[in-house]
């Protein structure tokens, strides 16, 4: 297993950035690597983004030394949000089955993870994100029927989409992680414009469902100071909370958004009109 930390960055120094460094700091290029599980830890608010691909052999989740913990949820929850193939997800000796687009709560305590794939030709992609908790929530199986559903956006402005929310107050407990998918329509490429921060909570954006040609054009950066990132498909992006997160694809695409901080409030969000932003 492999854990790749990094590290926060203030705003200010961002503006420097070139696009190298910006990359360096804020995109993942690889979650999901056959027969591994891959993490990447964030020092904003001690998110964990990663993937988990079991092939012919299952995986299981070992706690490497940034954790600094004895089992890796010992004092963390977990979100596992399926990708690819049919799999499970056997938590202390209990078979969660996910097909693509099912997704798992974990809560804190958690001692024996394990993740299989259905058939290794067709593996499982388990997407995972994971954050501190402090107190222990019921394990959920959550299927993208039973998660709440939002149809935001409009054709005319090519932003017309689908927002399913998993991990949320209304659907399922946890302690500070809120975790969904959004898709977006055939003709619509414009992720979260008007775009947003929240400086309350970070944000992880993990872009899929997209050929291998294509891309998105994730922007970020203060509204004033907008940079972008050009992100392929199973790639993430760490959004600090002083960032706008947004994206314009070359094609419709999926993503899904993770956050951690102090609310869980998926419309605490402080907008940005499209003319104020530079
Ligand atoms: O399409 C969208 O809009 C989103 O998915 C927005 C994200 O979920 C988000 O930024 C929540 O704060
Ligand atoms: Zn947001």
């Amino acid at each position: 297993m492999q854990i790749d930390v990094r590290h926060a960055s203030h705003p200010e120094a961002v503006r420097d950035f070139d696009t190298e460094t910006l990359r360096r700091h804020f995109l993942v290029e690889t979650i999901f690597e056959g027969g591994e599980i891959r993490l990447t830890y964030s020092h904003y608010d001690r998110m964990v983004i990663g993937g988990a691909t079991p092939l012919g052999t299952g995986l299981t989740l070992t706690a490497p030394t940034a954790i600094g913990q004895e089992t890796f949820l010992a004092e963390r929850e977990l979100g596992a949000l399926n990708t690819g193939g049919a799999g499970r997800i056997i938590v202390d000796g209990m078979s969660y089955d996910l097909a693509k687009y099912d997704c798992l709560y974990v809560g804190k305590g958690a001692r024996d993870i394990r993740f299989e794939s259905n058939d290794a030709a067709d593996p499982a992609k388990f997407y995972l994100v994971s954050t501190p908790a402090h107190a222990t929530h019921p394990t959920v199986l959550l299927t993208r029927d039973k998660a709440r559903h939002m149809s935001p956006g409009d054709p005319a402005t090519s932003n017309k989409r689908s927002i399913f929310q998993y991990i949320h107050p209304e659907i399922c407990q946890s302690c500070q992680l809120t975790m969904g998918l959004t898709m977006l329509e055939t003709g619509s490429v414009w992720n979260t414009m008007p775009a947003h921060k929240h400086d309350r909570r970070m944000e992880a954006y993990l872009y899929f469902d997209l050929e291998a040609d294509q891309r998105v054009f994730h922007f970020m950066g203060e509204p004033q100071q907008t940079r972008h990132m050009v992100v392929a498909s199973e790639q993430a992006v760490i959004s600090p909370p002083w960032s706008i997160h947004s994206g314009a694809g070359t094609r419709n695409y999926s993503f899904i958004w993770a956050m951690a901080g102090d609310n869980k409030s998926f419309t605490d969000m402080d907008h940005i009109a499209v003319a104020d932003l530079r």
